[in-house]
């Protein structure tokens, strides 16, 4: 008797990170190579074997600090091209430190329809003498496979805690609880079991570019270039002259809810690119009532992030520019983040 395979069909794309390097001793948490591809990851969980079918592609195989514009965007394709193979779910491996921008990235630009997207990482390397990884990778893969993770945008799991790419952020640059953000966790797990605290549903102000047309016939994507800049005592406003020769566009991480000594706001106001005012703040939010002079209209070119924190602010202003947004319509985007 021939016995039928129903099992989900998830397509792993491996990009590297901690969760595929090895370190020259069970202790050693930096310094790695990155030399575990997928195959050995999942030989790490046999027992994946009985919740899903599972096919992979090894994209690269890089520190996420690494991850440029083309990598980005063969994550992009590589996802694009497990939806239009109609995998049931999607599982990408990948380093921690950049995760949050290739989540955010993937949201903003791909619409997932009803199949779910996971992100994972780990903190500790394979070699380490109790690695995160292998866990993290089976209880992705239990998210993938799980009816109740469609239509809740791209999803992270890591240590135990299902996240929203979307709202994801580093918190700490070491240990096992790095990702301790308070907005967007979703969801837990016992044992293997997928447990979610809400009903599906997408964070607020997701975006869906379609930049499929921005890809030239070689496969590249140019992103406009923004800048970030980081908000500080003492600043030397003469550093923003230099830079503006070479942008479309600033992020400013202001010192508090959009504060800047008033020489910066002044010299950032008069410049002819848009320029987001975001926080150093891991949490709270800049609303466009706390932009120098918005009443008035005076600046017509700052823009407030938001809920977003400068990375993300980056991104979006990216994405923005790519699509030759006016000003205004940007501002409409970033608004929606938090409703403002
Ligand atoms: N835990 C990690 O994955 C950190 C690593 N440096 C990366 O982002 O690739």
């Amino acid at each position: 008797m021939s016995s039928v395979n129903t099992l989900p069909r998830i397509k792993i794309l491996a990009t590297g990170g901690t969760i595929a390097a090895k370190g020259s001793s069970m202790t050693r948490a930096i310094d790695y190579k990155f030399e575990v591809g997928a195959q050995e990851m999942l030989a790490a969980i046999p027992d994946i074997s009985q919740l899903a079918t599972i096919d992979y592609e090894q994209v690269c195989n890089v520190d996420s600090k690494d991850i440029n514009q083309d990598i980005l965007l063969a994550i992009y394709s590589g996802i694009k091209g497990a939806l239009n193979d109609g995998y049931d779910g999607i599982v990408v491996t990948h380093g921690t430190d950049t995760l949050a921008e290739t989540t955010y990235f993937i949201e903003n630009t791909i619409d997932e329809g009803d199949t779910p997207i996971v992100f994972v990482g780990s903190l500790r390397p394979s070699t380490s003498s109790s690695p995160d990884g292998p866990m993290n990778l089976y209880e992705a893969i239990c998210v993938a496979v799980d009816p109740n993770s469609k239509g809740r945008g791209v999803l992270v799991a890591i240590n135990d805690q299902i996240s929203t790419g979307y709202n994801l952020m580093k918190t700490s640059a070491n240990g096992l609880g790095a990702f301790g953000m308070k907005n967007g966790i979703l969801g837990t797990f016992v044992n293997n079991k997928v447990c979610y605290y809400f009903k599906p549903t997408k964070p607020v102000g997701c975006q869906n570019f379609d930049i499929s047309n921005e890809i030239s016939s070689k496969g590249k994507l140019d992103l406009p270039i923004v800048y970030i800049i980081y908000g500080h005592q003492c600043f030397d406003t003469a550093m923003i002259d230099h830079l503006a020769k070479h942008v479309d566009g600033f992020v400013i991480a202001t010192m508090g809810s959009g504060t800047l000594p008033k020489e910066l706001n002044t010299k950032l106001a008069n410049l002819s690119v848009p320029v987001v005012y975001s926080k150093k703040a891991a949490e709270g939010l800049i609303p466009s009532t706390n932009l120098p002079a918005v009443e008035s209209r005076k600046f017509s070119n700052v823009i407030a992030s938001g809920f977003l924190n400068p990375e993300k602010s980056r991104i979006l202003l990216q994405l923005c520019l790519l699509k030759n947004e006016s000003v205004n319509s940007i501002r409409e985007k970033f608004s929606e983040v938090y409703g403002g």
